[in-house]
């Protein structure tokens, strides 16, 4: 389970975030659906513990991330916006690496790496160097990294950005496979058709403030629309910086 509550951060004379308040809980896939600059990223870096607010908290399961940092990110797993991979190891280098930075070593981290390799279905290029990987190959690297210390929690920000065709089908049946299994999924967009075809519970957010929140259905009926499209526009009243 995630929980941000009240949060409020400037940049300046910006506020990024305004009294922001949501829940993503277990067993669901919540999405986070706002134009640019609406505070989605904001709100993520807070839950990682990478940015500290003037007011609110930020809980994973029963953790305060404020108070307790390194515990709080044992819960998490995070697949960042932009990845990079240490191309001169090899991909079971680099996601062992990842574990024992979760404090997997030795046999642990072995088995652990061991064990999501075989999830993903990597064996085939687990013992090859990086470099020269295909887009689909790396976004599993990165995908298996996150996801090694077997987090109950994800966190995504705009996950399929950049993404080719079929990677983007290999993460979203990920997502569902994590959340069917109980996991908490949490990840931004501005690309309706994924949060459409992906969430149990949207949580719309502009300018640093949640604006409606439900199922697409429910917001839907909320609006008296058909589309989540549609739906979104009459809630923040433009369809600016949100991409079909
Ligand atoms: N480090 C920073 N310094 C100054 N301003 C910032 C910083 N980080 C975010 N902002 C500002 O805070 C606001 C919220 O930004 P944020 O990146 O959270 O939006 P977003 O919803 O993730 O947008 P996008 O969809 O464009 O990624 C924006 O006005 C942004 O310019």
């Amino acid at each position: 389970m995630l929980e941000v509550r009240q949060l409020t951060k400037h940049f300046g004379d910006i506020k990024a975030l305004d009294q922001l308040s949501f829940r993503a809980e277990d067993g669901q896939i919540t999405g986070i659906l706002g134009p640019n600059g609406a505070g989605k990223t904001t709100a993520l870096r807070v839950l990682y513990g990478l940015l500290k607010t003037e007011t609110g908290s930020a809980q994973v399961d029963d953790i305060d991330v404020a108070k307790e940092p390194l515990a709080a990110r044992r819960k998490l797993g995070v697949f960042p916006d932009k990845f990079g991979l240490y191309e001169r190891l090899t991909a079971f280098e680099q996601i062992a690496y990842f574990a024992g930075l979760h404090g997997l070593t030795g046999n642990a981290g072995k088995a652990a790496t061991q064990a999501i390799i075989e999830k993903l279905s990597l064996q085939d290029i687990a013992h090859r160097r990086t470099q020269g990987f295909s887009q689909g190959q790396r976004m599993k690297v990165v995908l298996a990294q996150a996801l090694v210390h077997q987090p109950q929690n994800f966190v995504l920000d705009e996950p399929t950005r950049g993404l080719d065709v079929m990677s983007t089908r290999i993460l979203r049946q990920q997502l569902r496979d994590l959340r069917d299994a109980g996991h908490c999924i949490l990840f931004s967009s501005h690309v309706m058709q994924e949060v459409a075809a992906l969430c149990d519970q949207v949580i719309v957010v502009a300018q640093g403030r949640v604006v409606a929140a439900g199922t697409p259905e429910q917001l839907c009926e909320q609006t008296g629309q058909t589309q989540l499209e549609e739906a979104f526009v009459a809630l923040i009243g433009s369809d600016e910086g949100i991409a079909a």
